[in-house]
């Protein structure tokens, strides 16, 4: 059966798209970011650094110029911006959903990035950076979704090691580690594959 992830973080520029690249990579899986808010998109830095040739990648949903909140950007461009406006595009591959900041960054008035994943009905992906006030953000981010009985597939790592960090968020979440990208000095498309191999052991 094809398999669906929604990959969310705890806040923007966390790593997101490095991590739906590499899970792109592992599973040969479509990707889609259905709303990109700040050009160039996404979608072109996951075409980058994707190797394999069955990876497709789907047009964005909602597009806009502004890099900033989608509720905002939405305002400012004069486009609604809503989950009912998004339908997901037609595949039969595994495919790979990248959200847009964490999970409550609103969309509109009403609706936050995370009704998307629930739209989609995607299997969730928390990538959770490691610096000094990370514990906190993450806690709250799995917190949240436990209570709104949105399930977690697990946690992805990124930044340099902090095992107190990791360890406390493991045990108090209950969650598995999927994997741990280290700092990297460039990412590549062999760091990309790199990892691709490691996080494949898991799935
Ligand atoms: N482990 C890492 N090593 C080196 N650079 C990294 C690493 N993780 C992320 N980066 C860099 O940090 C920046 C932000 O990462 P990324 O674009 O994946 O964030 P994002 O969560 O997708 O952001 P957005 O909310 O805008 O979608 C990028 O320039 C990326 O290359
Ligand atoms: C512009 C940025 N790269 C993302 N596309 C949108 C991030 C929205 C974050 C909103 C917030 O949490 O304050
Ligand atoms: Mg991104």
């Amino acid at each position: 059966m094809a398999l669906r992830f929604f990959v969310t973080a705890i806040g923007t520029d966390s790593g997101k798209t490095i991590f739906s690249s590499i899970l792109c990579e592992a599973l040969g899986a479509d990707y889609w970011k259905p709303v990109q808010a700040g050009l160039p998109g996404d979608t072109d830095t996951v075409r980058s650094l994707v190797s394999n040739k069955k990876t497709f990648f789907h047009e964005e949903g909602i597009k806009l110029k502004t890099p900033a909140s989608p509720h905002a950007a939405g305002k400012k461009e004069e486009v609604e911006v809503s989950t009912q406006r998004i339908e997901i595009p037609q595949s039969t591959n595994h495919m790979v959903i990248e959200g847009a900041g964490g999970v409550l960054v609103p969309l509109n008035d009403n609706e936050n990035v995370i009704d998307l994943a629930v739209k989609y009905n995607a299997e969730v992906i928390v990538v959770s950076n490691l610096y000094l006030g990370s514990i906190n953000h993450t806690l709250l981010t799995l917190d949240w979704l436990n209570k709104n009985n949105i399930p977690v597939r697990g946690i992805v790592f990124n930044g340099d090691p902090n095992p107190e960090s990791q360890e406390i968020i493991l045990k108090r979440s209950g969650l598995e580690e999927l994997l741990h990208i280290y700092k990297e000095e460039e990412i590549t498309k062999k760091v990309i594959k790199k990892y691709a191999e490691r996080l494949r052991e898991k799935l």
